[in-house]
C-alpha cells in the first residue's frame, strides 16, 4: 500500500506506518508521475488535486484533505473516476476563533475599545463560524449572524447587506465558491465594501478570494487621501496565494500567512480524521488515537481571578497563550526573504485553550476564588 502524503501534514507515521509505505511530498510540487503509484494520496490545501495531476493514476482509491476547505480538490472528477474522497471538516475550526479572538484583543489595545461596546458579524456561520459565535457570545458580545444557507430554515440571521452596515466588526468564515445560490468569490467587492462603517474592523480567515483584495486596496488608499479613518484590517488570507498583493500589507494591521487553523491540535486532528476515514475505506479497525500522541502541556501556572476585573486582565491571560503580533512580525519580517510557504512550514508551535489544564482553587480565608492556568511556556 503506498500512501503519499503531504510533509506538513504532522503525525503521519504515528498514524499511517503500520498501514502501508509512506511517501512525503512537498505539497506544490507533486507530480502526476508520482501519483501514477500512489494508493492513497493525502494533501493539504495548496496540491490541486484535478485532471492534470491524476491523468496517469493506476491505482489510486482514495484522496484526502486533511483541510477543512476543499476548493483545490476536483470532487466531480474524483466521485467520476470512483476515487473515494474525504476532508477533515470542523478540525482547525477552534484555532481559527481563537486566532480570531487574539487578533479582536490587539485591535481593542491598539485602537483603545471595548469589545463589549462593538458588534460583530461572522458571515459564514458553520463549524469556524459557530465556535467563534460561542466564544463571542460567552465573552459577552454582541453578534449578527449572516448565513443564506442557515437563514433559509433557521432564525436570527441577516442578510449580507445588513451584516455589513450595522456592524462594527465583520469577520469572514465562508467556504470560497463560485456556483450556486450564494457564491463566496469576492463576496466583498467594489460593489459593497464602502457598505462597511467608517470604524470598522475588517478580517479575513476563510480564503483570500472571498475579498477583491483589489478593491480592498483601492477603498484603504481612498480613506487615505480623504484623511478617513482607516479599516482595521486583519488579513491571515490573501488572494493569489502563495503572492499576496504586497501593496495590501501596508494597510493591514495583523498580516499573518494562512495560519489562524494552524494550532497544533488543529493540524494533528485532520490527521486523525484522515487516519479514521482511510481504516474506514480498508475496512480496518481504528486503533490510533490523538491524544494519546499529543503532547501534554507542561504547567506553569498562572493565576487569575476567575471573575476577571476587566478586559485588561482577560487580553493579558489570552495573549500569553497566543499573541497574533508574533505571526505579524514572522510575516513582515520573513516574507520577502524567506517566502510564504517557507512561514507556513515552518509555524511556531501555538497550542489551542483546549489544551491548557483547568482548575479552580477557591481561597476561603480571603473568600476569593482563582483560576489555575497552566499551558506552555
Ligand atoms: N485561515 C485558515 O487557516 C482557515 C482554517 C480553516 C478553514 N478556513 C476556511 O474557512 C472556511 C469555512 O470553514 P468552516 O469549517 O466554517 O466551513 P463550514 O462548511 O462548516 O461552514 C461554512 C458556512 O458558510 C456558509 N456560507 C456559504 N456561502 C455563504 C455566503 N455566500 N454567505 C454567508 N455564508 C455562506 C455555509 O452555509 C456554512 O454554514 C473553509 O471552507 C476554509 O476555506 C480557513
Ligand atoms: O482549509 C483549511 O483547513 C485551512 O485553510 C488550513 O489552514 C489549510 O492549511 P494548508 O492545507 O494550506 O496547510
Amino acid at each position: 500500500m503506498n500512501i503519499f502524503i503531504d510533509e506538513n501534514i504532522p503525525y503521519a507515521e504515528d498514524f499511517f506506518a503500520e498501514l502501508g509505505n509512506i511517501t512525503r511530498f512537498a505539497g506544490r510540487e507533486l507530480t502526476a508521475e508520482q501519483v501514477s503509484v500512489a494508493d492513497i494520496l493525502l494533501v493539504r490545501s495548496i496540491t490541486k488535486v484535478n485532471s492534470q495531476l491524476l491523468n496517469q493514476a493506476k491505482n489510486l482509491s482514495f484522496v484526502g484533505t486533511a483541510t477543512i476547505g476543499e476548493d483545490h480538490i476536483d470532487k466531480t472528477l474524483l466521485q467520476q473516476k470512483g476515487i473515494t474522497f474525504t476532508s477533515a471538516p470542523g478540525c482547525n475550526a477552534i484555532s481559527v476563533a481563537e486566532y480570531v479572538i487574539s487578533s479582536l484583543y490587539v485591535l481593542s489595545e491598539k485602537y483603545n475599545f471595548n469589545l463589549l461596546d462593538k458588534t460583530v458579524s461572522i458571515i459564514g456561520v458553520g463549524n469556524i463560524g459557530k465556535a467563534l459565535q460561542n466564544k463571542l457570545m460567552a465573552l459577552g458580545i454582541n453578534l449578527l449572524l449572516c448565513d443564506p444557507e442557515r437563514d433559509q430554515t433557521e432564525e436570527d440571521f441577516v442578510d449580507l447587506e445588513y451584516a455589513l452596515t450595522h456592524a462594527d466588526i465583520v469577520t469572514f468564515h465562508t467556504p470560497l465558491t463560485s456556483t450556486g445560490k450564494s457564491p463566496t468569490f469576492h463576496l466583498l467587492n467594489e460593489e459593497n465594501i464602502h457598505l462597511l462603517k467608517q470604524d470598522v474592523c475588517l478580517i479575513n480567515a476563510s480564503r483570500g478570494e472571498v475579498i477583491d483584495n483589489q478593491a480592498l486596496l483601492a477603498e484603504a488608499i481612498r480613506r487615505e487621501k480623504q484623511n478617513e479613518l482607516p479599516i482595521k484590517l486583519v488579513l491571515d488570507v490573501w488572494e493569489n496565494e502563495p503572492t499576496p498583493l504586497l501593496e495590501l500589507i501596508k494597510y493591514t494591521d495583523i498580516a499573518s500567512a494562512h495560519i489562524a487553523g494552524y494550532s497544533l491540535e488543529g493540524k494533528a486532528r485532520g490527521t486523525e480524521m484522515l487516519y479514521q476515514s482511510v481504516c474506514q475505506h480498508l475496512n480496518l479497525p481504528i486503533v490510533k488515537r490523538l491524544d494519546k500522541l499529543l503532547p501534554v502541556p507542561s504547567v506553569t501556572n498562572l493565576v487569575l481571578n476567575n471573575e476577571y476585573q476587566s478586559e485588561t486582565q482577560l487580553k493579558a491571560a489570552i495573549h500569553l497563550v497566543y499573541d497574533p503580533r508574533r505571526d505579524d512580525a514572522l510575516f513582515r519580517n520573513l516574507l520577502a526573504k524567506n517566502g510564504f510557504d517557507w512561514l507556513r512550514k515552518n509555524y511556531p508551535i501555538r497550542r489551542e485553550w483546549s489544551s491548557l489544564k483547568l482548575e479552580r482553587i477557591t481561597n476561603n480565608e480571603k473568600g476569593l476564588n482563582f483560576l489555575k492556568i497552566g499551558f506552555d511556556i
